[in-house]
């Protein structure tokens, strides 16, 4: 561990108060954290709503170490859940970092203006602060920072292709891993998804339909490997295996189902695993680790969204 730098506080976009590990330099506070158990740092910047030739952005300082600005509030969660995940990947399962090399973590806030996304770009973060109607800022939602920093997880091990099938289940094991940082709903996206309408998110992982996704392969959308075609539809046919996690988790439990699910991305899945190779290896990280009535429940659990 290393030695705690700066206690310091700030204003999430959501107006609520979080803790914030802090550096203390030059007379002044950065949002840069090197408490946690890596050699790299935990890095928020500020794109100042520039595009891709900006980044990574500028630091971000604040005198008092208290980050109270309303420019400061999509960086204050950017920074808070990016620790939250970090932990959560070193508690759970031993990672340092995506990468299990303790790599630095960089989140760019303010990127570009109005952008209604949020990306892992290969190598950092970023998020769009949203137009206000379809998104609010995007790093206001830790299943949200959760599925973007898993993006980094998955290039580190499975490193899934971003195409149909494989690209479907990169996207799956990110909106997984935000539900497992965020598993008081099956939604996801919700705290910072349309502001101005209470109820409705981004996915639902238990009714993938509520929001035109699939749940069974007899719905699976055949698009094309281009940017309108979603790359084969991998943020539409991603409610398939959602589905499949959300009758898994029913049946196992969070516990065990978090351990099968990192084990299967992290082991067993490869670059061109299609729904059918993402069953098999759940079931046997299942086997692996617990026995029958665990790797039972997912062959039944991805059987009832149609892949055997
Ligand atoms: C849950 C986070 C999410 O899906 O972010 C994206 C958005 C909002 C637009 C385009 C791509 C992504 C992504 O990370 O896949
Ligand atoms: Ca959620
Ligand atoms: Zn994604």
């Amino acid at each position: 561990n290393k030695v705690k730098e700066a206690a310091g506080s700030g204003t999430g976009v959501l107006g609520d108060s979080k803790s914030l590990n802090t550096h203390f330099e030059n007379n002044t506070y950065y949002l840069v954290d090197s408490t946690k158990q890596m050699d790299g740092r935990i890095y928020t910047l500020d794109n100042r709503n520039g595009g891709f030739n900006s980044l990574p952005g500028y630091d971000i300082t604040d005198s008092d170490n208290r980050f109270t600005e309303t420019s400061q509030r999509a960086a204050v969660d950017a920074h808070h859940y990016a620790g939250k995940v970090f932990d959560y990947y070193y508690n759970k399962f031993g990672r340092v970092s995506y990468d299990g090399n303790g790599s630095d973590i960089i989140s760019t806030v303010h990127f570009d203006t109005n952008y209604n996304n949020a990306a892992w770009i290969g190598n950092q973060m970023i998020y769009g602060d949203g137009d206000g109607k379809v998104f609010a800022p995007l790093s206001g939602a830790i299943d949200i920072v959760a599925h973007e920093l898993t993006h980094a997880v998955t290039d580190s091990s499975a490193n899934l292709v971003y195409e149909f099938q494989p690209g479907a289940l990169n996207e799956s094991f990110s909106d997984v891993f935000g539900f497992f940082l965020d598993p008081n709903d099956w939604m996801i996206g919700e705290d910072v998804y349309t502001p101005g309408r209470e109820g409705d998110a981004l996915r639902s992982l238990s009714n993938p339909n509520l929001y035109d996704q699939p749940d069974h392969m007899n719905e699976y959308r055949t698009l094309p490997n281009t940017e309108e075609g979603d790359y084969g539809g991998v943020h539409i046919n991603s409610g398939i295996p959602n589905k499949a996690a959300y009758y898994t988790i029913n049946a196992i439990g969070r516990a065990k189902s978090e351990k099968i699910y990192y084990r299967a991305l992290t082991i067993y899945l490869t670059p061109n695993s299609d729904f059918a190779s993402a069953r098999q290896a759940l079931i046997q990280s299942a086997t692996d680790l617990y026995g029958s009535t665990e790797a039972n429940a997912i062959s039944s659990a991805w059987s009832n969204v149609g892949v055997n």
